[in-house]
């Protein structure tokens, strides 16, 4: 998938969408050389590359960085960058200027977490002909007022807000919108009422299709196991078992032999 347009398409064909965040050029070049769908530069690069503990850390420039980085090494690929924490909350110079950097570096769309007060600028971005994709749920820039990573949208009142929050981000422009942790009914209803398609992650099978983070789908993120993660390689035992082994073999003295050696 090249471009939104495909994204949409996709949606009006019922086929499904592949997406995993990519932070850096060497997973961007095998996820290239695959057949997902499409690449998120998420701000979740701030928690997964740089060890902070939320994804309010993720600057302008981690974020310019990285999405240079990935798309040196992605040629086939839409590109989608997270708008970080606050970058549309300091007038509209800032966020055009935040926005031009981050799609000069290689981004071509960018997501933004949440509708309320976010809906005349989307559709002031998306007329100015930057594609936006919408985020509803459980929006981490917000963890401290929902009080942490949980499954949003329980009751009626929340359900009902999450459903006219994603018709206002259909209207103002958004040509995607991902459902994170909700109630699988509610984001099977959302998808329905839709007609641009959702990106589901712990939000069921319903939705148009999935994100996942890159390190936690191969199983590199140890201690993360939230229900809706499926690991796909046990990459964190697969690296430390190849770290020592190659421990063991500088120690006693079997790497290198004679044949990794020069005359
Ligand atoms: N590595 C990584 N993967 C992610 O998917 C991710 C990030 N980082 N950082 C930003 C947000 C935070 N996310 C999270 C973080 C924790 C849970 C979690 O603990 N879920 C549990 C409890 C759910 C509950 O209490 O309602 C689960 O079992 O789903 C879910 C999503 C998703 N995003
Ligand atoms: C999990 C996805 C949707 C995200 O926003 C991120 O990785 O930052
Ligand atoms: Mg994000």
């Amino acid at each position: 998938m090249k471009t939104v347009i495909d994204f949409k398409n996709s949606k009006q064909q019922g086929k499904k969408i592949s997406m995993v965040t990519c932070y850096d050029f060497w997973s961007a070049k095998i996820i290239d050389e695959s057949e997902i769908d499409a690449v998120l530069v998420g701000d979740s690069v701030a928690m997964v590359m740089h060890g902070f503990e939320t994804t309010i850390n993720a600057e302008i420039e981690m974020m310019c960085y990285h999405i240079a980085a990935v798309k040196r090494g992605l040629k086939d690929k839409l590109l989608i960058a997270d708008l970080p924490f606050l970058a549309h909350k300091k007038g509209t110079k800032y966020l055009m200027e935040a926005i031009d950097k981050l799609m000069k570096a290689g981004a071509q769309a960018i997501k933004i977490e949440g509708a309320d007060d976010n809906i005349e600028l989307i559709q002031y971005i998306v007329r100015t002909g930057i594609p936006v994709m919408g985020h509803l749920g459980l929006t981490p820039q917000s963890v401290h007022q929902l009080g942490g990573y949980k499954l949003q949208g329980k009751n009626d009142k929340a359900s009902n807000k999450l459903l006219d929050d994603a018709q206002k981000l259909e209207q103002a422009g958004c040509f995607s919108i991902v459902l994170e942790m909700l109630p699988f009914e509610l984001s099977k209803k959302i998808t329905e009422e839709l007609s641009i398609p959702t990106i589901g992650i712990g939000a069921g099978p319903f939705t148009n299709g999935q994100i996942l983070v890159l390190q936690d789908m191969l199983g590199l993120s140890k201690d993360f196991q939230p229900k809706f993660l499926r690991k796909y390689l046990n990459g964190y035992e697969l690296i430390l078992n190849s770290l020592n082994k190659f421990n063991d073999d500088v120690k006693n003295q079997i790497y290198p032999d004679l044949n990794e050696s020069y005359l």
